[in-house]
């Protein structure tokens, strides 16, 4: 449905046709079905792309033309490192992009973004526009319940199919620490241990995304517009207030819109986008060369972020693992076909084995990344670091996650050809550091301010961030190290068991190897103004009648779930918002 009718004037305008703006835009359609939307993506559709669809080739469009290929300024707390930021740049944004994972985080969570002063933003709110978004079903049925599940959403979830041989000493491993199975983590408390969910179809066993959930519902007063590029907003006074009266495309089109315009860019992208228009902080406009309309001082602040950190492990060689598609084509092309034809596939595969830990259930004590904590943020007034202090005092909320991810993912790299492990196989963890409390930025880059950001999450600017990491990936090798999981591995290939053991070592390894796990958010937060907010609870930006961010960058406090489906729930939310206000 790509059509460019650059002259019409539209009613609703959404730029940025991604997770939230997809989402949002089929919502629009139908609550208000006299009114005329568009929604405006940057990049192209790619409904074809095996990319995309299949699922175990997820990852391989990382760094293609579907991909913004954002990344960081140097990280001067992590070596200099310059870390990669990838962003969807194609119909579906980085619902199209991203590595599957379908979960949700915790009931206090959710309810702290009520409490830092957003009425009716909760975890019963939240959950009913989530599940507003989801169809779950799954044949794994002895792998979940009842809780946080609904049937008739638009995008699909389930606990994959197919599940590797080696995985199966996950559950027992993690019990024999102490961690209980859950099987109701989609219901508010993920603790725990889980074979869990993917953003997977079960019927045909592709990607489940906006654009194939969403976009088929859509009625025909939406207009998809593709490979178009949103410059600025176009705003005007009307006492005291700016009014949104369209958007500039980059070709300097300009398309108008009666009512209002909404912002779904992401937590890079909408940012950007209200600094180009006149909106943010001073010196930043001032010296990207823009005339200052709002005095915003929060826009593009407030960046959170999850670190990962991982370790592999080379397999037995009587396992299979995906690594096998990197080194036998003959092999990939049967599983590929296989998938084709609809059938039990190797690349059905996404990750499924999952534990979330608070510190005292990871470490015994959690009094020494406490007191880190406290040392950080302690003196804070900050709600996003009050909040996560809070938190890590609470025993329903995880501060880390581990997957088990099979085949390599690392930083040293897959074994080169012609070297003694090209052709093995491998399974990582994947640990993930829960509230990190570096906070961060995004900011349009003054020599260029239509060219891509500058992002400075700060990752490692505090102690607690780097023995966080230290903590959760030391926790990785434990878990490899206890049968059943030790007797499918042979070696541990990345960091290595005589590579790295003492307290430098592995703070080296942290600081050499941690990445983020791409779950950027808060650069628009909702917060009070004061408190450093873009948007207010209707998701409208301070100081405008009709100029809205609806995407992961409103997310006031970063929390302990991958991000995508907290996105669906903010999309069906802010349709309900808006629809209401259209209809009066
Ligand atoms: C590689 C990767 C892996 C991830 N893995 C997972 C996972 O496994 N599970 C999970 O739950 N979450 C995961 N996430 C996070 C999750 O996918 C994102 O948080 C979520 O999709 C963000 O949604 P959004 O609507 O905020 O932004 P996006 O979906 O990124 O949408 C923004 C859209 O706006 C468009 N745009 C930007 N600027 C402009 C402009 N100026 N003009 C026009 N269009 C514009 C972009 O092209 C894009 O399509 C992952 C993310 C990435 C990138």
């Amino acid at each position: 449905a790509t059509r460019r009718t650059a002259s019409a004037e539209y009613d609703y305008i959404v730029v940025g046709g991604g997770t939230a703006g997809v989402a949002l835009s089929t919502r629009l359609s139908q609550g208000l079905p006299d009114s005329k939307i568009l929604v405006i993506e940057a990049g192209p559709a790619a409904p074809d792309e095996l990319g995309i669809n299949v699922p175990g080739k997820k990852g391989s469009t990382l760094g293609t033309i579907y991909d913004w290929n954002f990344t960081t300024v140097p990280q001067v707390n992590a070596k200099n490192r310059i870390f990669a930021q990838n962003r969807g740049k194609v119909l579906g944004g980085s619902s199209a992009l991203n590595l599957l994972t379908y979960d949700r985080s915790t009931v206090k969570e959710y309810d702290g973004w009520e409490e830092v002063g957003n009425h009716g933003w909760n975890f019963t709110t939240m959950l009913a526009m989530m599940d507003k978004s989801e169809n779950f079903t799954s044949a794994n049925s002895e792998w979940y319940g009842d809780a946080g599940v609904n049937t008739d959403g638009p995008v699909r979830g389930t606990i994959n199919r197919y599940i590797p041989a080696h995985q199966d000493g996950w559950v027992p491993v993690l019990n024999s620490l102490g961690i209980e199975t859950n099987k109701e983590y989609l219901g508010g408390n993920s603790l725990g241990v889980s074979y869990s969910s993917s953003s997977i179809d079960p019927t045909h066993y592709n990607r489940s995304y906006s654009v194939n959930g969403y976009l088929p519902l859509a009625g025909s007063n939406l207009v998809v517009m593709t490979e178009e590029t949103v410059v600025k907003v176009n705003m005007t006074k009307v006492r005291g207030a700016y009014q949104a009266t369209g958007v500039t495309l980059a070709d300097g089109t300009f398309i108008s819109a009666s009512r209002e315009v909404i912002l779904s860019a992401g937590s890079f992208g909408s940012p950007g986008l209200l600094e180009l228009s006149g909106i943010g902080n001073k010196t930043v406009l001032g010296n990207a060369g823009v005339e200052q309309l709002i005095d915003l001082a929060g826009v593009g602040e407030n960046l959170q972020d999850h670190i990962r950190i991982q370790s592999s492990y080379q397999l037995k060689d009587n396992y299979t693992s995906i690594d096998a598609f990197r080194y036998n084509a003959t092999y990939a092309a049967e599983q590929l076909q296989l998938w084709f034809e609809g059938k039990y596939s190797q690349y059905d595969y996404t990750g499924s084995a999952y534990t979330f830990q608070t510190w005292n259930q990871a470490t015994g004590n959690d009094s020494y990344l406490i007191e880190l904590a406290k040392a950080a943020v302690g003196n804070s007034t900050h709600p996003a670091e009050k909040k996560k202090l809070e938190w890590m005092y609470d025993d329903t909320i995880p501060q880390l996650e581990v997957i088990m991810s099979d085949g390599y993912t690392g930083v040293k790299g897959y074994p080169a050809v012609n070297t003694t492990l090209y052709g093995k196989g491998f399974f990582s963890l994947i640990a993930v550091v829960m509230h990190p409390l570096s906070r961060g930025t995004v900011h349009v880059n003054a020599t260029n301010p239509l060219g891509k950001p500058l992002i400075d999450p700060r990752y490692f600017s505090n102690e607690y961030d780097l023995q966080a990491a230290i903590v959760a990936i030391k926790k990785a090798r434990q878990i490899a190290l206890i049968p059943p999981l030790r007797d499918v591995w042979v070696s541990e290939y990345e960091p290595g068991l005589d590579v790295v053991n003492t307290d430098a070592e592995w703070r080296e390894f942290a600081l050499n190897t941690t990445l983020t796990i791409y779950h950027p958010v808060g650069t628009c937060a909702m917060l009070p103004k004061r408190k450093g907010g873009v948007v207010d609870p209707q998701l409208k930006v301070y100081g405008t009648t009709n100029l809205r961010v609806v995407d992961a960058s409103i997310i006031p406090v970063l929390i302990s779930a991958h991000m995508q489906t907290a996105v669906y729930g903010i999309a069906e939310m802010a349709a309900e918002i808006i629809i209401d206000a259209g209809r009066s």
